[in-house]
């Protein structure tokens, strides 16, 4: 994708087709393959979420569609131009807390960005960054380092940086996995109201079964080693209102894909709470 080809309208909302992907690490002990032939595509303002136990590729698949790893077979299109690399036009939110420049004071950060990704001038930067921080709920301390705030502060700072930037697509990598219980129902609220808002089109990556309901429009199943699709599922709009009744069948028939195709199973594979 040459960034700057799109126009503002567009931003946000493009779509995104992965195409018998298979992706493979040349580990120490020989090649290890991450995922085999992995098909899907994302509507424009769809919130698709990759779910299944540690190890299936889930991380693989969003960093090869942010340009960081390139498919050894099949293909990634976005709004129909190949994916070569990193660009503008995908921005990651990643679950470690030191995703921000500590150098830079949380303005600082949004603006760098800006000014970096859509070309701002200092002042535009400054008026989009001052909004997008006040959206996250964190205008009183804009002019903080990020050494001073909490881990969920940060993770609201690389959220509105992600949305500042106004990105194709938004990939975010298990961004509430290192967050209390309480602090990762609210920041799911929060991200679901901003994604509606902005109609933004996400790929969401996690393992946990009531984020995936509870953030995704659709949830793509990965069996393990090497990742592959087992199950798609789209999700009734009642789960974003937690409404756990009507979703109580559909999370059983998750855990039972993801069951079958794994082995025993650690404590951090599936989490439910
Ligand atoms: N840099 C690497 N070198 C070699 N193998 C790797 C590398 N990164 C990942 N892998 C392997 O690729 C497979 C998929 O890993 P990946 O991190 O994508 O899975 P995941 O589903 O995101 O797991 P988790 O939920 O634990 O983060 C695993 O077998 C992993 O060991």
């Amino acid at each position: 994708m040459t960034p700057g080809s799109r126009s503002a309208g567009d931003r946000l909302t493009a779509q995104l087709a992965v195409s018998g992907v298979t992706l493979r690490y040349a580990a120490e002990s020989g090649p290890v393959t991450a995922v085999d032939n992995v098909s899907f595509t994302i509507g424009k303002g769809e919130r698709l979420v990759l779910l299944g136990p540690s190890g299936c590729g889930k991380s693989s698949l969003l960093r090869a569609v942010g340009g960081f790893l390139r498919p050894v077979s099949g293909e990634i299109r976005l709004d129909d131009a190949a994916v070569t690399g990193p660009g503008p036009d995908r921005m990651m939110v990643f679950q470690e807390f030191d995703q921000l420049l500590p150098w830079r004071t949380v303005a600082g950060n949004v603006e760098f960005a800006l000014r970096r990704a859509r070309h701002l001038s200092a002042a535009e930067a400054r008026t989009v960054a001052r909004d997008w921080i006040g959206r996250v709920g964190l205008s009183k301390f804009a002019t903080a380092f990020p050494h001073t705030l909490s881990g969920g502060m940060k993770q609201r700072v690389a959220i509105a940086r992600a949305f500042a930037v106004q990105p194709a697509i938004l990939l975010m990598d298990e961004p509430f996995a290192a967050l209390d219980a309480l602090s990762r129902g609210r920041m799911q609220d929060e991200l679901l109201a901003l994604c509606q808002e902005t109609g933004a089109t996400t790929l969401f990556v996690t393992h946990a079964i009531d984020e995936a309901l509870h953030v995704g429009t659709r949830i793509l199943v990965l069996s393990a080693n090497p990742g592959r699709v087992a199950a798609e599922y789209g999700v009734p709009e009642a789960a974003a209102d937690r409404g756990a009744a009507q979703l109580a069948k559909l999370q059983a028939d998750i855990q039972a894909v993801i069951f079958a195709g794994h082995g025993p199973m650690d404590d951090r594979d599936i989490a439910h709470a």
